[in-house]
């Protein structure tokens, strides 16, 4: 008797459980770029790659977008963007002076920034038919670096040799990253302006790459967004995104024990449910006519304090995308 009730209150909390996760995250995904037909990015060996087709890979309804209350942005809000989320733009207006430290708020992304430079070393040069192994591999290249923060991709960018141009919505942030550029003759070559994405559409701006590494999930409208990504591409020139997933094991680690426990980034960086899972960005990206052709995850080790790539794509994940020239 003790026994079958100690069995139905197992069940029950179970089930109570499941019911709970699956209301808390009804779309998690446990995708990895091999089921989403996508070549998995890794150093020297490719795997196979199959082209998605958009009515087979249906995922879902994509999230919608939602409207938030204004905040001063400086030049980048003269335009009617349909990019810009302020008050998301505002937690980055708050910490801007801390773009350059490296033990401050935006320590992940410094940390992350070697293992992501190589995936877009790697897959830029691939397409472009570069040299990987030159001094300045991205020579000859014009790249833009939408949502640029204080610039700590745009420079290395730079020192590859790209012609850079960096924008991003929050003027504190320009300004720092024009600052930090000037410091070094080679970086103070990258032009900096506050600015979106769809402002550099509207004037006519086209470039070989387009990057938003960690931006998307901070915009006000994704699908849009990734159409003014592909309006500043020129036919066939590439686009990287990276992101997080919309995933349990994102909500526990990127978003709860970073935030909370280990105090890695501020309490309230990240919003769960602005997060999209990697079949999203995919049919997202294609409907803006961009092919994703590779994607990583990154993986932090925390023996080693390091991150790197991985075909676990369930926290954080990188996609590089061509734009279909028809
Ligand atoms: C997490 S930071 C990433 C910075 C940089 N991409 C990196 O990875 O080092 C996101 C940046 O995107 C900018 N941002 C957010 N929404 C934007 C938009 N709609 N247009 C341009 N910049 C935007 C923010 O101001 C912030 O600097
Ligand atoms: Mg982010």
């Amino acid at each position: 008797m003790a026994s079958k009730l100690s069995y139905q209150l197992r069940n029950q909390t179970g089930a109570a459980i499941r019911r709970f996760l699956l209301h808390r995250f009804p779309n998690s995904s446990a995708a990895t770029p091999s089921l989403l037909g996508i070549r998995c990015f890794s150093y020297g060996s490719s795997q196979t790659v199959s082209p998605i087709d958009p009515s087979a890979s249906s995922p879902q309804e994509l999230p919608q977008p939602r409207t938030s209350p204004k905040v001063e942005l400086g030049a980048a809000s003269a335009s009617t963007s349909s990019s810009l989320k302020e008050n998301e733009l505002a937690k980055f207006a708050a910490i801007s002076e801390t773009w350059w430290d490296s033990d401050g708020p935006f320590k992940p992304l410094h940390v992350m920034n070697p293992t992501r430079l190589a995936f877009v070393r790697s897959t830029l040069c691939r397409h472009f038919k570069k040299d990987p192994c030159s001094a300045r591999p991205l020579e000859g290249l014009k790249i833009v670096d939408v949502g640029c923060g204080g610039g700590i991709l745009s420079e290395p960018l730079a020192r590859m040799g790209a012609t850079v141009t960096g924008v991003d919505a929050v003027e504190k942030n320009i300004r720092i990253a024009r600052v930090h550029a000037d410091l070094d003759p080679v970086t103070s070559t990258i032009e900096y302006c506050c600015t979106t994405a769809e402002k550099l559409v509207e004037e006519g701006r086209k470039f070989d790459a387009v990057m938003a590494l960690e931006v998307i999930e901070h915009v006000a409208d994704p699908a849009e967004f990734c159409k003014s990504l592909a309006a500043l591409t020129v036919p066939d020139g590439a686009t990287v995104i990276s992101t997080i997933n919309r995933s349990m094991r994102a909500y526990a680690t990127a978003v709860f024990a970073a935030e909370y426990i280990l105090r890695w980034l501020p309490k309230g960086t990240h919003q769960w449910s602005s997060f999209l899972t990697p079949e999203e960005l995919v049919l997202i990206l294609q409907r803006a006519n961009i092919n994703v052709k590779e994607m990583a995850g990154f993986v932090y080790n925390p023996l080693t304090g390091r991150w790197y790539l991985s075909d676990d794509v369930s926290v954080n994940f990188i996609a590089f995308g061509t734009l279909d020239s028809a």
